[in-house]
C-alpha cells in the first residue's frame, strides 16, 4: 500500500480535527465528521438545477443482483462549471487533499421511495470489478458528501455499525475515512441512504483515491 496515501489520510484527519465547528462522531470504529453550513444557499440551488437538468439512473459496482439496491439518479457534473469549481475549492480548503486524487464530483437525487441500501464506498477486495476499479487510482480513501436540501421527510444517512444517523439538512457536510489506520478497508463505514418519504433529496458526493485518479 502506498505510504503516500496513508500520509494523505493522517493529514486529512488532523486537519479536520482542527477545523472550527466541525464535530467528530464519538466512536472508535471510524473517523466520521460533520460540519454544518458548508455551502451557501445560492450554490446549493444552482447545483440542484444542474442535477435536475442532467441526471441518469445511478449505477453500482459489483452488482449483487438486487435491482432495487440503489434507485436514485446521478449527475456527472461538468467540471468547468463555475459552481462546480467553487465547490472543488471549498472541498480542497477543508480537506487539504490534492484534487488529483479526486474522482469527478457527482450529484445524487432521490425521489420518494428511492434509496441506496447499506453499502461501503470502498471497492471490495474480493469483488468482481476490484481490479478494474483500482486501475484508475487505487481504492477509495475519503468520502465527502453534502446535503443540498432538506427533504420534507425521510432520506437519513444511517451508519449502522457506528450507530449514528444523520437527518439530511441543507448545507451540512459529512465526511469519513473509508480505511483503518493500517490502510485496510474499514467495514464500520457501512452506510445506508434511507428512503425519502416526502419531497426530494439532493446530495453531492466526492470520493478520493489512494493514487492520482485517471478517468
Ligand atoms: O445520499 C446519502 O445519504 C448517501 C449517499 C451515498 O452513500 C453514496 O452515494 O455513496
Ligand atoms: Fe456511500
Amino acid at each position: 500500500m502506498a505510504t503516500e496515501a496513508l500520509q494523505q489520510e493522517a493529514t486529512v484527519a488532523e486537519r479536520l480535527r482542527a477545523t472550527r465547528n466541525i464535530q467528530r462522531v464519538p466512536t472508535p470504529k471510524l473517523e466520521l465528521f460533520t460540519l454544518r453550513d458548508f455551502m451557501p444557499e445560492d450554490e446549493r440551488l444552482r447545483l440542484m438545477e444542474l442535477i435536475d437538468a442532467n441526471r441518469q439512473p445511478s449505477t453500482i459496482t459489483d452488482s449483487n443482483g438486487d435491482d432495487y439496491f440503489r434507485t436514485s439518479e446521478t449527475c456527472h457534473f461538468d467540471e468547468t462549471d463555475p459552481v462546480v469549481m467553487k465547490l472543488e475549492e471549498r472541498l480542497q480548503a477543508l480537506s487539504g487533499i490534492d484534487p488529483v486524487f479526486g474522482e469527478p464530483l457527482q450529484g445524487q437525487r432521490y425521489e420518494v421511495g428511492q434509496e441506496f441500501k447499506a453499502h461501503t464506498d470502498y471497492f471490495e477486495p474480493n469483488g468482481r470489478d476490484y481490479d478494474a476499479n483500482c486501475q484508475r487510482g487505487g481504492n477509495r480513501t475519503w468520502t465527502f458528501m453534502v446535503y443540498l436540501n432538506t427533504p420534507d421527510a425521510g432520506g437519513a444517512t444511517r451508519f449502522k455499525v457506528a450507530n449514528k444517523m444523520f437527518q439530511p439538512e441543507a448545507g451540512r457536510l459529512l465526511c469519513w475515512n473509508n480505511r483503518r489506520a493500517d490502510g485496510s478497508p474499514n467495514a464500520a463505514t457501512l452506510h445506508h441512504a434511507m428512503k425519502v418519504r416526502k419531497g426530494l433529496k439532493y446530495v453531492i458526493t466526492k470520493w478520493y483515491r489512494e493514487l492520482p485518479y485517471r478517468q
